[in-house]
């Protein structure tokens, strides 16, 4: 059992009554829920035993773990996430075309929510100030095959500076006091004081800050956290409506295990009433707040690009497009496979830099001077003569039914996340797709039965 803090107890026993507040520190003891969401970017949906119970609420998410050696895993058909963390990103409503903001991204939850929801059309940008969280990142939207992400690493104002009410969705799913997380995570429960909730406050209104600044005018903006305090949830909330031109909007949601938010913890704005909280006591999942405000569409609109931007040195566009004899190397690989519609124009929208060949999910980024980890679909590399395709790529054609895959045993398999070479029965010769249990994994090349082994040296086992 963990130790609550004797002010935690307290403070909660004020808010929400002696027995509310016993049935909550009780629940704090029940074991976390595990649950997983399905990939709906992604062909192949059958794991090796069916799961039992969904997440109310949530479509494709079902209770349970998926070990993160698990092909459905490793191929990016499925994500491992807490079930109250699922919702802030189906809050979002993200519609194909848009343009949308996930500000505090890492690892890449709700980034691969928010990319199902945009399948593929308009713009997802993923930003995280951590560069090692943002690697992982990178990682995840890459294994989800999304392809019209630009990832990037940057404070919040940084990017703000860039991106003025350039976003028709913004969420920020606020670093906090992590008090919803008490259960899963025993450890945060040493951090906890009323000092340290109230030093989230402050750095959650900074980054509100920042994300306001970049949300067009009737641009909708989610706000969430998983932690229960006031001060992080309707306070904020409160503030957001005080010093902003924002209202508070319903959430829709389909499920019994949800709560409202509490005018009166805060500055007894009735809408408050319409931000969402999740209770362990529910027993869905782990602690989580959200709320959903939209600008008005009175907001003045600045310049496009501040004074600062413009005094940096303009980045002379290089030669990007390809030329005849590099389409005709990539071809050799591509026109083997069968292309999702997002690459199916690689031809023309591809760009070469530094003999990478991608397809940006945003052009002309390079002007923004920003910390860009990856920017669209990476195809893959020329090298001298030929091309090689490159893993996301592999994550990409995984939306689709390809004909040259080999399918591989499990123990070739974990061979294959070593990065081993592998011997074949199959007559094909050249790159063919890696599966296991039909989760397309990456790329291979076939010379005389042998598969050489493209898996990424990056992610190998
Ligand atoms: C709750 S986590 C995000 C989880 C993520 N949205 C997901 O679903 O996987 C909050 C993130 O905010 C980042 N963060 C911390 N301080 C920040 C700041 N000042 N500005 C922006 N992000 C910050 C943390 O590194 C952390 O990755």
């Amino acid at each position: 059992m963990p130790k609550l803090p004797e002010d935690f107890k307290e403070k909660y026993t004020r808010l929400l009554g002696k027995s509310r507040a016993q049935q909550f520190f009780n629940s704090i003891n029940d074991s976390p829920k595990s649950a997983f969401r399905f990939n709906s970017l992604k062909e192949n949906h059958c794991l090796s035993s069916d799961p039992k119970k969904e997440v109310s609420g949530i479509p494709q998410a079902y209770y349970g773990k998926i070990s993160g050696q698990d092909p459905a895993w490793v191929s990016g058909a499925v994500y491992s996430q807490e079930p109250t963390a699922m919702f802030p990103a189906l809050f979002v409503e993200a519609r194909p075309g848009q343009k949308v903001l996930d500000l505090c991204a890492a690892p890449g939850g709700k980034s691969t929510a928010i990319s199902e929801q945009l399948k593929g059309e308009g713009l997802l940008v993923a930003n995280e100030i951590s560069h090692t969280r943002a690697k992982v990142l990178r990682e995840n939207l890459e294994r989800w095959g999304t392809t019209n992400s630009l990832i990037v690493s940057e404070k919040p104002e940084k990017l703000a500076q860039c991106f003025p009410h350039y976003f028709d969705k913004i969420l920020v799913d606020a670093p906090c006091s992590g008090e919803g997380m008490f259960r899963k995570n025993p450890q945060a429960i040493k951090y906890w004081s009323q000092n340290y909730v109230l030093l989230c406050q402050e750095r959650q209104k900074e980054i509100l800050n920042a994300a306001i600044q970049m949300l067009k005018p009737e641009g909708e903006l989610v706000y969430s956290t998983c932690t229960y305090s006031p001060e992080e949830n309707e306070q904020i909330v409160s503030w957001l409506t005080q010093k902003f031109n924002l209202t508070i909007m319903p959430i829709a949601v389909k499920t019994h295990a949800i709560a409202h938010g509490h005018p009166e913890w805060a500055d007894n704005n009735p809408d408050l009433i319409k931000t969402v909280r999740f209770w362990p006591t529910a027993e869905l999942g782990e602690g989580q707040f959200a709320a959903k405000l939209k600008l008005s569409p009175n907001v003045v609109v600045q310049a496009k690009i501040s004074p600062n931007q413009k005094k940096k040195k303009k980045i002379r566009p290089q030669k990007e497009a390809l030329t005849k004899s590099e389409i005709q190397l990539i071809a050799e690989v591509l026109d083997k496979f069968s292309l999702p519609a997002a690459i199916k124009n690689w031809r023309l929208n591809s760009r070469v830099r530094n003999n990478h060949v991608f397809i940006p999910a945003l052009s002309d980024s390079a002007n923004l001077h920003l910390q860009i980890l990856a920017n669209g679909v990476e195809l893959g590399v020329l090298k001298k003569n030929r091309f090689e395709p490159g893993h996301q790529l592999a994550m990409v054609l995984a939306e689709q039914k390809q004909n040259r895959v080999v399918e591989l045993s499990r123990e070739s398999y974990l061979k294959y996340l070593h990065g081993e070479t592998l011997r074949t029965q199959a007559n094909e010769t050249g790159f063919v797709l890696v599966s296991c249990q039909n989760f397309i994994l990456g790329f291979g090349k076939i010379s005389n039965h042998i598969i050489k082994n493209y898996y990424p040296k990056g992610l190998r086992v």
